[in-house]
């Protein structure tokens, strides 16, 4: 089939080099079905950020095709909703104007004001920040600020979603708590996402498949099935026998790839 017809994110021969000459990302092709969350780990350097960047289309230099459904990522009509490693969080904006003006750029929920706050405050009131509107970003905790960027991501309906360590910054329960909000909000919107984690755990407990990065750019890219995991409740998850099993495959690619 060619690749212009397939559904979903089809990234084709992606490489990256960065002027420095520094090779970022070595080749990579996956095939990703629509509406799965894809989790990505690999050693530091091996280009998850990288990744993320260029299908946000914050690279202005790459090659290789970037599809979504047969079209161009980049093309004006796919919302991509990005949540960076550091929050990008406008400082002088409040919570409300975060997620607003991102509403306004994209122009999600049109012209219809009604219609935007409404998303806004359902947004917000899904992350458990409803009470944040008001407040801005620098008189928040990390996790705060987190659950802001996530929220506004959400907040316009992006088909493609890309997420750089959200929870990085969090301690385990607060971490735990975060991944069953962004779950279940990833239910009510189940976008194309894609996120990148050090943490195996998380990548087993969120991801439908797990992208394993290399350390060497020549080496080829693992993708493991995490179906029989991802299909489970949530809180039964880490006690399974297929969790355990999956602990056990990445640790061994960990071992020969990192
Ligand atoms: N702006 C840049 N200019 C030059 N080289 C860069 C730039 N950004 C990243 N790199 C290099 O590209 C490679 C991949 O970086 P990237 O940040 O994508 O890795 P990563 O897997 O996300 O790492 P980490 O887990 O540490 O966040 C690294 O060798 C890095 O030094």
């Amino acid at each position: 089939m060619s690749s212009s017809r397939i559904s979903g994110l089809c990234i084709q021969e992606l490489q990256v080099e960065y002027k420095s000459g520094q090779v970022a990302l070595g080749q990579v092709n996956l095939t990703l079905p629509e509406h799965g969350i894809y989790t990505i780990i690999g050693p530091s350097g091996s280009g998850k950020s990288t990744l993320l960047r260029a299908i946000a289309g914050l690279l202005p230099n790459y090659t290789g095709e970037l599809l979504f459904n047969g079209k161009p990522v980049h093309d004006k009509d796919i919302l991509v909703g990005l949540v960076p490693q550091n929050y990008g969080l406008l400082p002088w904006k409040t919570v409300h104007g975060n997620i607003q003006v991102a509403m306004k750029i994209t122009g999600a929920a049109g012209g219809d004001k009604a219609e935007r706050e409404a998303r806004i405050t359902h947004w917000l009131s899904s992350m458990g920040i409803a009470d944040l509107a008001d407040r801005y970003p620098l008189s928040l905790s990390g996790g705060q600020q987190q659950r802001v960027a996530i929220a506004r991501a959400f907040a316009i309906l992006p088909q493609i979603m890309l997420l750089d360590e959200p929870f990085s910054a969090l301690d385990a329960v607060t971490r735990e708590a975060l991944q069953q909000i962004f779950l279940d909000n990833w239910l009510a919107h189940p976008a194309t996402a894609l996120f990148v984690t050090h943490d195996v755990d998380e990548a087993i407990l969120l991801g439908q498949r797990i992208i394993i990065l290399p350390a060497g750019k020549a080496d080829s890219i693992e993708v493991l099935d995490n179906a029989a995991v991802f299909g489970m409740k949530h809180e039964e998850k880490r006690g399974s026998n297929e969790f355990f099993e999956q602990t056990k495959r990445i640790r061994k690619v960990m071992q020969e790839k990192w």
